[in-house]
């Protein structure tokens, strides 16, 4: 058995970032990825760049498959890039194989070639991510037309008519996606509400707008059974008591991911997960067995890219620097939905405020007010600031607008700086441009 610095198991984002530190360090790494397709990890690979991609092609009326070529292209391009930044380094080795733990430090690596080797790290860092949630519905595993989203975007025929499930992130950023390269889609959901964090003015004028572009929704559904005919798939859902078939070419499956612990021997460990399998971590992220770490989507709670990497930087402050950043410190985390117009939000919207019982004051804006959305002839949506009610405070911020997705880190800068709305409101902006907004939205 090897003795290692440092294994690092799974190449995503905080992983792959903490091993280039580490090496910067002169620090020996072993990074350990179960697919040579996956040097650089989910968000390049199959997830934020290559959805995103496909996404921003189908605005440009690029053809379906001349669009996943492209995305092709480019996640090669990244994965290569990753790889080298990786296995360049002198102290860093990146090796191919699928990680399982044997005991709380010892962990069998299983390479292609059935080849088994074991390592004991003197500090593992988990990093596996996660994967998509199999929902139990009758014939759904079986059904050789169900995607998941990775396999949607490596579709070579554009679907003439999709069905999705799911009018989550993935769900509705594909939906839109298809809609407009020229998919007639249809979204079931199992609930009534339509996207019910977000405020009721908001995600009307989100379902709307999907609508109107094409989207059919199906809320409340109960789905009973996916079946293969012939040269279709058909999905049978319940609404209201009526039994509703439905046919399609392809299903997308997009009801959620969970954390990629089912495989990773933990039972062989005193490392905890919850029952959802997420790896159970303190403020720190440490496992329940000292010197290993979890980070990204398999330690459960929120599923983004820049959430892996800002758990690099609270392992990184507990390695190399003061040991003082928490979890509990990441308070100001915004979100977008890359759908058309782009749908974002930082800290509380209305919803939030009132079921907290804080007072606020709101300023709003209707896109259609803002010279720049004539510009780019997207005058869809709307701005909406809460601030505190006695003092100037910003609370959080719902944009559903052209290019929300880079005003709302503005947004989130300012809450985290505790700056008043008032210099939002009286900031000198570039014009013509979408953030000159908050000088009226603030008024
Ligand atoms: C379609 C889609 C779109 C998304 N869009 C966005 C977006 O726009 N913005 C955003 O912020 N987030 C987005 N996300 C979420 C984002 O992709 C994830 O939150 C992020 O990639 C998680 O990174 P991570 O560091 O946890 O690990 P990952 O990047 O998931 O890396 C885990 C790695 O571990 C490897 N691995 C797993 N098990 C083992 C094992 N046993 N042994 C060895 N290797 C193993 C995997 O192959 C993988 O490469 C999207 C997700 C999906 C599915
Ligand atoms: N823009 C982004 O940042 C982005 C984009 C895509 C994905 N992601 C990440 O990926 C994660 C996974 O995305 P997702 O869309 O799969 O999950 P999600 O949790 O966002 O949505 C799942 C949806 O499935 C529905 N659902 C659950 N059970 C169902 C059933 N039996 N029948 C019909 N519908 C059912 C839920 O009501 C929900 O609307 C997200 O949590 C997000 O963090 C982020």
């Amino acid at each position: 058995m090897e003795k290692v610095k440092n294994l690092i198991i799974g190449f995503g984002k905080g992983g792959k970032t903490l091993a280039k530190t580490l090496a910067a360090k002169g620090e020996e790494v072993v990074v350990v990825e179960r697919s040579d397709q996956m040097y650089g990890g989910t968000c390049i690979n199959i997830a934020c760049l290559p959805s995103k991609r496909l996404i921003i092609e189908s605005t440009k009326g690029t053809e379906f498959s001349h669009a996943v070529a492209g995305k092709n292209e480019m996640t090669a391009f990244l994965r290569d890039k990753n790889y080298h930044m990786l296995a360049d380094e002198d102290s860093v080795t990146v090796l191919d194989g699928e990680a399982r733990f044997v005991s709380d430090h010892v962990v069998e690596v299983t390479k292609a070639d059935g080849q088994k080797v074991q390592f004991e790290g003197e500090r593992i860092f988990i990093n596996t991510g996660a994967e998509p949630v199999v929902l139990p519905i009758k014939g759904l595993k079986e059904s050789k037309n169900v995607l998941d989203s990775t396999k949607a975007m490596d579709e070579t025929k554009l679907p003439k008519e999709l069905v999705i499930l799911g009018a989550g992130y993935i769900g509705l950023e594909f939906a839109g996606m298809f809609a407009r390269y020229g998919s007639k889609v249809t979204v079931l959901d199992l609930h009534t509400d339509f996207i019910p964090r977000e405020d009721t003015d908001v995600s009307e004028l989100v379902f709307k707008d999907m609508t109107k572009a094409g989207v059919n929704f199906e809320l409340g559904v109960n789905v009973k059974e996916v079946k293969d005919v012939s040269d279709h798939v058909e999905v049978v859902y319940e609404k209201e008591g009526v039994e509703v078939t439905l046919k399609a070419d392809k299903i997308l499956a997009a009801t959620g991911r969970k954390p990629r612990t089912a495989k990773l021997g933990l039972e062989n460990t005193a490392i905890k997960v919850d029952e959802r399998g997420a790896i159970v971590v303190d403020d720190q992220l440490h496992t329940t067995v000292p010197n290993v770490w979890a980070l990204g989507d398999v330690k459960g709670g929120l599923q983004f890219t820049y959430i892996s990497l800002d758990d690099f930087r609270i392992i990184k402050d507990e390695l190399f620097g003061t040991g003082k950043r928490r979890v509990s410190d990441r308070v100001v985390v915004p979100y977008s939905v890359f759908i058309e117009p782009p749908l974002s939000k930082v800290g509380l919207n209305e919803k939030e405020a009132k079921a907290k019982g804080i007072e606020y004051r709101l300023f709003k804006l209707p896109v259609a007010a803002i010279p720049k959305a004539r510009v780019l002839q997207e005058t869809q949506g709307i701005f909406k600031i809460l601030v505190a009610k006695d003092s100037d405070a910003i609370l959080g911020a719902t944009i559903y607008a052209a290019e929300s997705h880079e005003l709302i880190n503005l947004l989130a800068l300012a809450m985290k700086a505790e700056l008043p709305y008032t210099l939002l409101r009286d900031q000198i902006y570039t014009h013509p441009t979408m953030s000159e907004a908050l000088n009226d939205v603030l008024k």
